[in-house]
């Protein structure tokens, strides 16, 4: 039996009188990038944030290796291996491109408390290193290198995401959530981001979910596609038998216009 990475099943979410969730349900292999994709309103915003461990679920669990997390923080989650972006931004927008991604490595402290940090302790000083070594291997995959030193808020839209990416890949994930990660990329950040998820799965083994207006980058980045309608799974399967599917054309591809223009919350094909 192939054991998941992550697997969430039977989710059920209620806001009040809405069924944000209804028996959904997502898994996702070491190595698999899979796509999340949906009309707007189809629960995948809550799915993730059920699956991050920001929202308890009314019903269902969420495995992590095969162990029920489910009533685990965001933190622990976070602790063992589970990252995630955001669709609106997180950066710490003062800090450098750089010392943002120290930041991200700050959790596991810097060993020997206080009394390290007042005499600057050899071994506090080398996990520095280590820290600023890892920070600069990261930023130079994601092409962020020539960046090291800008503050992360006077960022262009694409970059400040890519920045995100990094900034989640800083203490390696084995679990990673994306959430709108291309919105406001230009083609060849888009096409840099495509290549990170890339190597992250087919080199280190991660499960990738990433939820996705941009069809187009989807279909290309994943091997598995899962499609969300009114808090269910609505179809899945690989991009091209999501695409050939009618209920999906009914309720979301075929919502694109001709042009692959999208229209303001609607899904975009290019
Ligand atoms: N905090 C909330 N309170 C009330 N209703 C909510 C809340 N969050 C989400 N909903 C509702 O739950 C449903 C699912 O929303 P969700 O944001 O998960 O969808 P989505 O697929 O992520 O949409 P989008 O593509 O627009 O981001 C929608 O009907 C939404 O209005």
């Amino acid at each position: 039996m192939t054991r998941y990475a992550l697997e969430a099943s039977g989710i059920g979410v209620r806001f009040g009188g809405v069924h944000a969730l209804r028996d959904a349900r997502i898994e996702v292999r070491p190595g698999e990038v899979c796509g999340l994709i949906g009309p707007n309103g189809a629960g995948k915003t809550t799915l993730f944030d059920v699956v991050s461990g920001i929202r308890r679920p009314d019903s269902g669990h969420v495995l992590l290796d095969g162990a029920d997390i489910t009533r685990r923080s965001p933190v622990w989650r976070a602790r063992h291996g589970m990252r995630r972006t955001f669709q609106r931004q997180q950066l710490f927008g003062q800090l450098t491109v750089a010392d943002n991604l120290l930041v991200a490595q700050e959790w596991r402290g810097g060993g020997g408390g206080l009394a390290a940090d007042v005499l600057a302790a050899p071994t506090r000083r080398r996990r520095e290193r280590a820290r600023r070594a890892r920070a600069d291997e990261v930023l130079a995959e994601c092409g962020l290198d020539g960046l090291a030193t800008d503050y992360a808020g006077a960022l262009p839209v694409g970059r400040a995401r890519m920045v995100e990416l990094a900034r989640a890949l800083a203490d390696p994930p084995r679990v990673l959530l994306l959430d709108e990660p291309a919105s406001g990329m230009a083609a060849d950040e888009r096409a840099q981001l495509a290549a990170v998820v890339r190597h992250l799965a087919d080199e280190r083994g991660c499960a990738v979910l990433l939820v996705e207006h941009n069809v187009a980058f989807v279909m290309e980045l994943c091997a598995r596609v899962v499609v969300l309608d009114l808090g269910t799974v609505l179809a899945e399967g690989t991009p091209a038998q999501v695409r050939a599917d009618a209920r999906v054309r009914d309720a979301y591809l075929g919502t694109v216009p001709a042009n692959g223009q999208a229209r303001p919350g609607m899904p975009r094909e290019g």
